[in-house]
């Protein structure tokens, strides 16, 4: 059984892992870390990472901003991989994230879905026909009103990977309203709704001279982030120093089914 620590095991996402690690084989929750106490676990609760004595293979993070160099340092101090799913991070925190990965294992995806994963690769070939014909590239990303971070790390990991195929030549508008003045031609506007319950959508318009194509994934339950931060989880237990995506992941389970 592979031992998980659920960082943040109180929050919405926490308690989708806790419920579907309950019918796992081959994974087991054996400590949560949670800064709120209102839910009941069958697994002990801590209320900061540095507290945790409790020995295990994984950590599997859905939290916050706040404690993620605290659970860097335990990481790295306890030799526990870690998978980071908190979304919202800081130039900064994502240097630290990088840092970490040099003394263990770190596996950071801001969306942990098969669907969005495929969705990057497809957009890098899609730019790379659509840009040179002059074609613009909009994003806009719908989430429930809980959600403290905007735009979604999803909508700006879909921008890192359409920029990355297009050498980094383009810039991010996250607001127009500030200047009278057109879209610039090397730029990737994104945009953030806010409301209800809306699990998360992320739309990806190229515009070009009379038709547009738009790619748009849609999530129906936060299921399928659980899922695949426990097949990320699975994969990144043992495995020595270095930085993981849900790329390695997928073409890990291609591998797999292939033999
Ligand atoms: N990569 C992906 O695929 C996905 C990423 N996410 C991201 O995961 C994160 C969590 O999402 P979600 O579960 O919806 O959010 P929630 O707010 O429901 O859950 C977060 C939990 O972490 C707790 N928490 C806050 N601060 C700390 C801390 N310092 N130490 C330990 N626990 C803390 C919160 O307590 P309290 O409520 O008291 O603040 C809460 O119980 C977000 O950043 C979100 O964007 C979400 C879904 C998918
Ligand atoms: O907060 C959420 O709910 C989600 N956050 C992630 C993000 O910021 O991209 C992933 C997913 O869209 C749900």
């Amino acid at each position: 059984m592979i031992r998980v620590i659920m960082h943040g095991c109180n929050g919405k996402m926490g308690q989708v892992i806790s419920n579907l690690l309950k019918e796992d084989q081959e994974a087991e929750i054996v400590a949560g870390v949670d800064v709120s106490d209102h839910i009941q676990n069958e697994y002990p609760v801590f209320k900061n990472i540095a507290e945790c004595d409790i020995e295990a293979d994984v950590i599997i993070d859905f939290a916050s901003v706040k404690a993620i160099e605290d659970l860097l340092n335990y990481s790295i101090e306890k030799q526990v991989p870690v998978v980071v799913c908190t979304t919202g991070l800081t130039e900064e925190q994502l240097a630290k994230i990088k840092k970490a990965s040099e003394e263990v294992a770190v596996l950071r995806s801001a969306n942990m879905s098969l669907g969005i994963n495929m969705l990057m690769k497809l957009l890098q070939t899609a730019a790379q026909v659509l840009v040179p014909a002059g074609f613009d590239i909009e994003i806009v990303e719908k989430h429930h009103k809980l959600k403290l971070d905007a735009p979604s790390g999803t909508a700006i990991a879909l921008a890192d990977s359409i920029n990355d195929s297009l050498d980094q030549r383009y810039d991010y508008q996250y607001d127009r309203s500030r200047e009278l003045k057109r879209r610039e031609k090397n730029e990737i506007g994104i945009q953030a709704v806010r409301g209800g319950t809306i699990v998360g959508e992320h739309e990806v318009i190229f515009a070009g001279i009379d038709e547009v194509i738009e790619f748009k994934h849609t999530a129906y339950t936060k299921a399928i982030f659980g899922k695949g931060a426990i097949q990320a989880a699975k994969f990144l237990a043992g495995k020595p120093a270095g930085f993981y995506d849900m790329s390695h992941v997928i073409e890990g389970n291609v591998q797999l089914n292939k033999t």
